[in-house]
């Protein structure tokens, strides 16, 4: 069927309801808007469904959400009985229609003899990986679109370690959905059949509860300033109950909540585009911070994995900390206590991405702990985790990456604002009680280690033509590396989607033991590096851009030098 043919067909089916029927008619003299919505299906990738909201096979919508269902119910029975006994726990956030949604699908799994634990509020994806292990279940469901803009949302499929699933899963669930001919042949059953029969189960407080419990046994220490000034905001999204009762439990007396970001709105009205990677969310956080004296602001997204901070120099000003910066400090923190301690662990390991900066690998070295790289995605740092539970080679002690996402300990198998949101804080009064901030602490690791630097750049590369050029510049890169930038001479380039890293001084190669993904990373002889690759999740090309120097002016600097000769290449 053309597109065409698709959008007549679910104007006309009785399946599709009223309300979708008006939303494709008032379309109907939009040829692009309906090619839009009917040219493809969303795909299911390894990180689920993404898409916008809105009538149509390319959208999310209570349709799209029940075919993925019926695929992973098919992938699920297709475990055997014990496998639909186990279950599945589903979570939503703050958006439109999450809830709908999650309904929706956990009607599709009871349908099909599945057991299903939905949260009966708005709870962080973190939460929904605690529940998954906590209750045993064999996969999870999330609905969230994470940090995207408010017209989308998003489902992402969990296993039963509790992250994200890997290739080897989204494969069956995919071959399973294209094996679906009909939406007619999707099962559902009602609400309170499905409850009648115990295939529902509603998760209450006591999950929220005991997962509290557990973000608080993480605490580091005690010895605390708990009079510092901390603001905190949710973005509207699913934060504001757990990082406060967390903080709350901490005994911090001055927890100051934004206000207008309060409350769920999946609009977010005040926040615009929900990424705390974005400075710009903090505009309502910093004009609060400097009414009552703010020392740390706090940013979690909609979804509560992420988490980022701003943090008050000595001019009174609010200072953006970057995840390599913040996941730098949060390393320091945690092994400079466990040291004091003795509890550091013979084979402990910090878990980051390739993508990700190196001066937390030299603060682990100072502590005799092991850095271990994955490719970028979370699913991919805590998947080791996963392997250690069985191979028992290394004790996972934190994993992050620089796009603001970090976990400690394993209770929690993916990234985990509010055990972020927790340690930040009490890092930042750890210090604060020695008379220091975070960008105190951050100049003395320069000092120590050197001025670790990074800049991302991103380029938006939307559609056919987009993606045209993206090849032909990794094409271009990847064919003729650039050997030389100023005094600086390359010697190492990894290419991990050939799966080869090339050591150009010794004139050896090896692999990169990784899976294949199109990845490059070119090494200079100075300690600076830069990587390019495309971005899963949105329709850009990432240029990720690394150095060190002796000052932080050399160190910007050579970041500069490096922009310009990867940007020059890229223009020709
Ligand atoms: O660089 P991208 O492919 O867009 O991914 C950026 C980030 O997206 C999500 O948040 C993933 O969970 C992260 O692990 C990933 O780093």
């Amino acid at each position: 069927m053309n597109y065409i043919d698709k959008y007549k067909s679910w104007l006309k089916e009785d399946y599709f309801d009223k309300n979708t029927k008006e939303e494709l008619l008032s379309i109907k003299d939009n040829a692009k808007e309906i090619e839009d919505r009917f040219y493809t299906d969303l795909s299911f990738g390894t990180a689920g469904l993404r898409g916008k909201i809105g009538a149509g096979t390319n959208r999310m919508n209570k349709y799209t959400v029940s075919l993925a269902t019926q695929g992973l119910a098919d992938t699920i029975a297709g475990f055997g009985e014990e496998a639909k006994k186990m279950g599945v726990a589903i979570a939503y956030d703050i958006r439109h229609y999450s809830k709908d949604f999650a309904t929706e699908a956990s009607l599709v799994l009871a349908a099909n003899g599945i057991k299903v634990y939905l949260f009966e509020d708005i709870a962080p994806t973190p939460e929904l990986s605690f529940a998954i292990r906590r209750l045993k279940t064999l996969s999870g469901i999330v609905i969230t679109a994470s940090h995207n803009p408010k017209d989308y949302n998003g489902y992402k499929v969990y296993w039963k370690e509790g992250s994200q699933i890997l290739d080897n899963i989204a494969e069956k669930i995919l071959k399973n959905i294209k094996a679906i001919k009909s939406f007619k042949d999707i099962k559902t059953m009602s609400k309170e059949e499905a409850l009648g029969k115990g295939l529902l189960n509603i998760i209450g407080k006591e999950v929220e509860d005991e997962y509290i419990e557990n973000v608080l046994r993480l605490s580091l220490n005690d010895n605390i300033d708990k009079n510092i000034n901390i603001i905190y905001t949710p973005l509207n999204g699913t934060g504001n109950r757990p990082v406060r009762e967390v903080l709350k439990e901490r005994e911090f007396k001055n927890i100051f909540v934004v206000p207008e970001q309060e409350n769920p709105d999946p609009d977010f009205t005040t926040v615009g585009y929900p990424n705390p990677e974005n400075p710009k969310v903090f505009d309502y956080a910093q004009k609060l911070g400097k009414e009552v004296d703010g020392d740390i602001l706090i940013a979690t997204d909609p979804d509560c994995d992420r988490v980022a901070c701003m943090v008050k120099n000595k001019e009174g000003e609010y200072v953006f900390l970057n995840g390599n910066q913040t996941g730098a400090l949060l390393v320091n923190y945690i092994l400079s206590s466990r040291s004091r301690k003795n509890t550091i662990p013979q084979n402990g390991v910090i878990v980051k991405s390739i993508v990700t900066g190196d001066l937390s690998r030299r603060i682990s070295e100072k502590y005799n702990v092991e850095t271990i790289e994955t490719l970028t995605g979370f699913k991919h740092i805590c998947s080791k985790a996963n392997e250690f539970d069985i191979t028992k080679e290394h004790t996972f002690i934190f994993g992050f990456e620089e796009s603001i996402g970090y976990v400690y300990g394993t209770m929690v198998r993916d990234k985990d604002g509010v055990i972020s949101s927790m340690l930040i804080s009490e890092m930042a009064a750890y210090y604060k009680k020695e008379g220091k901030t975070l960008l105190d602490v951050l100049e003395e690791l320069y000092r120590e280690f050197g001025y670790y630097k990074e800049k991302l750049i991103s380029i938006v590369l939307e559609g056919l033509e987009g993606k045209e050029k993206f090849e032909s510049i990794m094409k271009e890169i990847r064919e003729n590396p650039i050997t030389q930038i100023g005094d600086k001479k390359l010697i190492m380039t990894m290419d991990y989607l050939n799966g080869e890293i090339k050591d150009l001084e010794k004139g050896i190669v090896e692999e990169t033991h990784m899976p294949k993904s199109n990845v490059l990373k070119y090494k200079f002889d100075d300690g600076s590096w830069y990587a390019i690759r495309p971005s899963g999740t949105e329709p850009k090309i990432k240029i990720y851009i690394y150095s060190t120097g002796k000052s932080e002016n050399h160190s910007n600097e050579n970041i500069s030098l490096i922009e310009r000769k990867i940007m020059d290449r890229i223009k020709k």
